[in-house]
């Protein structure tokens, strides 16, 4: 059974005083039924990490670099992330992938790196608009999943979240039907690669546009595991909500 996980991704927001929302989450799931995780900006990780300390919340770094330290600035090393108390790490977000030009390629060895440290990775992955429109949604999710995944991975060490590109942040989502056949695609590509065992226990996360209001909806499609929540994340008032839905999920 895949323990189901909310994750709020916080993108380039939030400063030292916005861990109160965090303490606000911690204080209306004080036992959750469901995993709940947190990547804030970096300069927040250690701060998060303290504060959830005696609360299973975790708290995931946005990206990491693949070498381990260097001569690259500005960026943050799976090392850092593992020494700042981060126990997972969201790889591949499209907005990685549109504004840094990763690649598929970058993303597989960025997970590797990071698993080779101890962190979990979240890796997204999702198709464009455009090529949505063309009917090539499975192709591009078939591609960037055989060529973003590392060969051997665990249910216990990764999660996979699609994220449509055209649904992040526009308050646009696709149906239900639609969320439920990429995520039945995604389940049976990972279970012809990895084998059956491995494949069912990989926890998959829809993304894009998630809320309190078509949360529950969402978390009863086939092969939703939970979500990686943007904007709705940044506040115990809009991710509280969410949770809660999840956790609902988990008693009908
Ligand atoms: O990582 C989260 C996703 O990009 C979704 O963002 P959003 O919930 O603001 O649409």
């Amino acid at each position: 059974m895949r323990r189901k996980l909310a994750a709020g991704n916080w993108k380039m927001n939030g400063t030292s005083a916005d861990l109160d929302q965090v303490d606000q989450i911690i204080e209306a799931h004080p036992d959750p039924a469901v995993d709940i995780l947190i990547a804030p900006p970096a300069t927040l990780i250690s701060g998060m990490v303290v504060q959830a300390a005696s609360h299973p919340l975790a708290v995931a770094g946005q990206t990491c670099h693949v070498a381990e330290n260097g001569a690259h600035t500005g960026d943050i090393s799976a090392t850092m992330l593992k020494d700042a108390g981060a126990s997972h790490v969201i790889l591949g977000h499209s907005e990685r992938r549109t504004d840094h030009e990763e690649s598929d390629e970058t993303v597989r060895a960025q997970a590797r790196a990071a698993l080779a440290q101890g962190l979990k990775v979240i890796v997204c992955i999702g198709e464009t608009l455009e090529e949505r429109e063309a009917a090539n949604t499975l192709e591009i999710i078939a591609g960037q999943l055989a060529s973003s995944l590392p060969d051997v991975i665990t249910g216990e060490n990764t999660v996979i979240a699609y994220e449509p590109v055209w649904a992040i942040g526009t308050g646009k989502t696709p149906t239900l039907d639609e969320i439920g056949d990429v995520h039945d695609y995604i389940r049976s590509r990972l279970e012809q690669r990895y084998g059956s065992g491995v494949g069912k226990s990989i926890r998959l996360l829809y993304g894009g546009s998630v809320k309190g209001s078509n949360a529950a909806e969402i978390f009863d499609v086939s092969n939703v595991d939970g979500a990686l929540v943007g904007g709705a994340s940044l506040t115990c008032a809009d991710f509280s909500p969410i949770i809660s839905a999840l956790e609902n999920s988990i008693q009908t």
